[in-house]
């Protein structure tokens, strides 16, 4: 059955998953927030700024104003960064229609809380169905249609089973999930993470360094997940694992890049300027590092990718105090 989606956050992921629902045969009214970049959409039939060289087919239909983006909606997909989560939930108070699913797909937590942010969207929108997509997906490969699988978890499972409906094809196959902090948590930390790593190749280590991050990376987000009632499964599969491996060992994850830059020794801003995207893991290693110093969680690397991304440690002087740390049971914690 053809619905009609309203997709806020004209970037590579709103985009990318756009194209997924119109090459499922739904109408979708793609917002974002500069009129210059969604006027040029419309002229051209391209995003100007992001996936640039893929064509967008007339079921996407560029949305400026957010009342015609939300007009004659069945559902909604939030995909703006995490520092603009807060913002668009704000933008969105009375101008929804009564129980429309709400799902994001951002990763990360909310900038001023640190919470995660489902605990958001409960708060602002507590009329609404809510769900979440996550897993290892860059958005090119998604737009180009090669085969990925996601999850998407909702309190609601008859929810969770329709929405994926909507999304899951032949090349995009959605499993669904009961746990939004599970699945919210690993797309969230898995990009400090891939940081961790990026640094650890920046520094012209090798291959075993990146499968110890990787693994001693995992065995954090387990622990943390299992301090925020995460099911430890959860943290294993495509939203934790999937996502980490995917993130930790390619280059088109920009999470990696910046990882690599530091490295390199260059500087948080000139990477950023470089890469020119959202890089969610450098303000999620700050949330993240309160989160563990609240719960009294220990995250080395988590903590030690904070100390680099505030100035307090150098990448090469994390990584001696990585590795000078008394080394107990594998799985002592
Ligand atoms: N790209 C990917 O492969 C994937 C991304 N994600 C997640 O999706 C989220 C979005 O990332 P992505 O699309 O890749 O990021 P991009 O950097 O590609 O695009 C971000 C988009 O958000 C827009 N934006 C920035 N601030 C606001 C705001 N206040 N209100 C509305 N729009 C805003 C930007 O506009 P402008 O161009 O004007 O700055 C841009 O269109 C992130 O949380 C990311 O982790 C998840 C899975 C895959
Ligand atoms: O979340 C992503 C892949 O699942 C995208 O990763 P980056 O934001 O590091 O590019």
């Amino acid at each position: 059955m053809s619905r009609r989606y309203a997709v806020l956050g004209a970037g590579s992921w709103g985009t990318a998953l756009a194209l997924v629902l119109a090459r499922n045969g739904h109408h979708v009214q793609l917002w974002g927030h500069d009129p210059e970049a969604i006027r040029s959409m419309g002229a051209t039939g391209y995003n100007p700024r992001y996936l640039t060289e893929i064509p967008l087919p007339a079921a996407i239909q560029p949305r400026i104003d957010l009342p015609s983006a939300l007009q004659g909606i069945d559902a909604l997909l939030i995909a703006v960064p995490s520092s603009a989560f807060a913002q668009t939930l704000q933008k969105l108070a009375g101008q929804l229609p009564a129980a429309i699913p709400v799902i994001w797909a951002t990763k990360g937590l909310d900038a001023a809380s640190g919470g995660l942010l489902h605990e958001l969207a409960r708060q602002s929108l507590p009329d609404h169905p809510l769900a979440v997509l996550s897993g290892p997906t860059f958005a090119r490969e998604v737009a180009r249609g090669l085969p990925t699988a996601v999850v998407l978890a909702s309190h609601d499972q008859a929810i969770a089973q329709a929405l994926s409906r909507d999304f899951n094809d032949e090349r995009f196959r959605v499993y669904t999930s009961g746990d939004l902090v599970g699945v919210e948590l690993g797309g969230a930390v898995k990009n400090i993470l891939a940081i961790a790593t990026g640094i650890a190749d920046g520094l012209g280590f090798g291959a075993n360094t990146r499968a110890g991050l990787i693994t001693r990376g995992l065995a954090e987000v387990r622990r943390l997940g299992a301090s925020l009632g995460a099911e430890d499964r959860t943290l294993t599969g495509l939203a934790g694992m999937g996502d980490l491996i995917l993130t930790c060992t390619d280059d088109q994850s920009r999470n990696r890049r910046m990882g690599l830059a530091l490295g390199r020794g260059e500087s948080i801003t000139a990477a950023a300027e470089t890469i020119g995207e959202v890089v969610e893991g450098v303000r999620t290693a700050g949330e993240v590092g309160v989160l563990a110093r609240r719960l009294a969680v220990e995250l080395p690397i988590c903590q030690a990718v904070e100390a680099i991304v505030l100035g307090r440690e150098t990448p090469m002087g994390a990584a001696i105090s990585l590795m000078e740390r008394q080394p107990g049971a594998e799985f002592g914690d």
